[in-house]
C-alpha cells in the first residue's frame, strides 16, 4: 500500500479507515518496538515554582539542578501560565484535528519537500526510507515576530490566532525563567545560557496521535532528543510520552495543568554535558487519540554553539565540538534522530 507515501496522506485518515493491518511503512524494526507494560508509579520529577522570586528560589534551583542531571525532563507546577490558556490551547488544537473536514485541513498543508515547514503535516523526516510515525501535526512559526504570520494558521475557532499568539508569548517568558534557574543551578549568573543563545526562535507543534490498531508495532514519534535549547510541552490526559532513563523507557503520567520541560541538545552542549538532553518518544494506543502541544525554543540558525567558558577548566575540558546551529539542524533532518546520535557525533574523545 502506497498510502503512507502520498504527500496528502495523513495518519488520521488511515486510522479512520478502520483497517485491521497497518501499512508496512509504519512498522518499526523489532528493536525499536515498544514493550507495553502495565501501570508503573514512576514519573519524571514535579517541581513547584511557587515562591520562585522569594524564599523558595534556593530550593527550587536545587531541585531543578537534580532533575536536569538525572532526567533532562521534569514537570513544573505553579509555573505562572494561566490554566485557562493551557485549556484554550488544548481545545483549539483538538478542534482542528477533530472538527475540520479533511479537505479543509489540507488547505493548511505544509510543504512536504522541506523540513520543518509551517502547517499541517505527517511525515517529519526527509529521508525516504525512514519508518513513518503514527502522528499528524500542525507546526506554527511563532518567534521572532518577523516569522509569525497568523494568516497561515487555522481561521477557526475565531480566537485561534489570538490564543496561539498569547500562548507563544507566555511560553517565551517561562522558557526564559527556566533557563535563568538552570544557569543559576550551575553556579552561573541567570543570563548565562540565554546570552549564549541570543534571541529565541520558537515553533509550536501540535501533535495528534490517532488510535492505532497495532500499538505494539508502531511509534507515535520515534526516539529522539529535541535539537534546540528547551521544549515546553502540554498534553491531554492520555499517556504516550516516554523518557529514556537508566536503560529503560519511563512513561510520563500526565499531571493536570502541569507543563513538561524537556532539555534539548544545545543545552547539553552549552553546559558541557553537565546536563543531558532527554531522549524521548511517543507510543500509541488502540483506543484513544492523544494530543500534545510542544513549544520549541531554538537559537537562530547563524548562532555558533559551544560549551560556555565558565564550565571549562583544565580538569574539565570541552566535551563537544563547536557547531553552527544551521549545520546541526540540517544534519538532524538528513540523518534522522535515532535516539541521540546527532549530539553524540559532536562528542570530543579525550
Ligand atoms: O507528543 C509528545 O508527547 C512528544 C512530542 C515531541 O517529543 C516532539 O514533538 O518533539
Ligand atoms: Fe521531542
Amino acid at each position: 500500500m502506497e498510502a503512507g507515501r502520498s504527500p496528502a496522506m495523513r495518519v488520521q485518515i488511515l486510522a479512520e479507515a478502520d483497517i485491521a493491518e497497518i501499512p508496512c511503512q509504519y512498522i518499526q524494526p523489532p528493536e525499536n518496538r515498544p514493550v507495553i507494560v502495565g501501570d508503573s508509579n514512576e514519573n519524571i520529577p514535579a517541581i513547584d515554582l511557587f515562591g520562585l522570586d522569594g524564599e523558595h528560589r534556593k530550593s527550587i534551583r536545587k531541585a531543578i539542578g537534580e532533575a536536569c542531571r538525572e532526567w533532562g525532563a521534569f514537570h513544573v507546577i505553579n509555573h505562572g501560565v494561566p490554566t485557562q490558556l493551557l485549556d484554550q490551547m488544548r481545545s483549539l488544537s483538538l478542534c482542528f484535528f477533530s472538527d475540520y473536514p479533511f479537505q479543509d485541513k489540507l488547505k493548511y498543508a505544509c510543504d512536504p519537500s522541506s523540513a520543518a515547514s509551517e502547517g499541517y503535516g505527517s511525515k517529519m523526516l526527509v529521508d525516504k526510507d525512514s519508518v513513518l510515525d503514527w502522528r499528524d501535526y500542525f507546526d506554527h512559526h511563532t518567534l521572532p515576530l518577523s516569522r509569525r504570520n497568523p494568516s497561515r494558521w487555522p481561521h477557526y475557532p475565531p480566537n485561534y490566532r489570538e490564543i496561539v499568539g498569547k500562548y507563544s508569548d507566555e511560553m517565551k517568558v517561562l522558557a526564559q525563567k527556566l533557563l535563568g534557574l538552570i544557569s543559576e543551578s550551575l553556579g552561573l549568573p541567570s543570563c548565562c545560557i540565554e546570552d549564549a543563545i541570543g534571541d529565541f526562535y520558537q515553533n509550536i507543534t501540535i501533535s495528534y496521535y490517532p488510535p492505532c490498531p497495532r500499538p505494539e508495532l508502531t511509534l507515535g514519534l520515534q526516539s529522539h532528543s529535541d535539537m534546540g535549547v528547551i521544549t515546553l510541552l502540554i498534553q491531554d490526559n492520555v499517556e504516550g510520552l516516554q523518557v529514556f532513563k537508566d536503560s529503560q523507557w519511563v512513561t510520563v503520567h500526565p499531571l493536570s495543568d502541569a507543563i513538561v520541560v524537556i532539555l534539548s541538545d544545545q543545552t547539553e552542549i552549552i553546559t558541557n554535558g553537565k546536563y543531558k538532553s532527554a531522549q524521548h518518544r511517543a507510543i500509541t494506543n488502540a483506543s484513544r487519540a492523544r494530543l500534545s502541544v510542544a513549544t520549541f525554543h531554538d537559537p537562530a540558525k547563524t548562532v555558533k554553539i559551544s560549551p560556555i567558558s565558565e564550565l571549562i577548566s583544565k580538569s574539565c575540558p570541552p566535551r563537544y565540538h563547536e557547531v553552527n546551529y544551521a549545520d546541526y539542524v540540517s544534519s538532524w533532518y538528513r540523518k534522522g534522530p535515532q535516539g541521540k546520535r546527532n549530539i553524540d557525533a559532536l562528542l570530543i574523545n579525550h
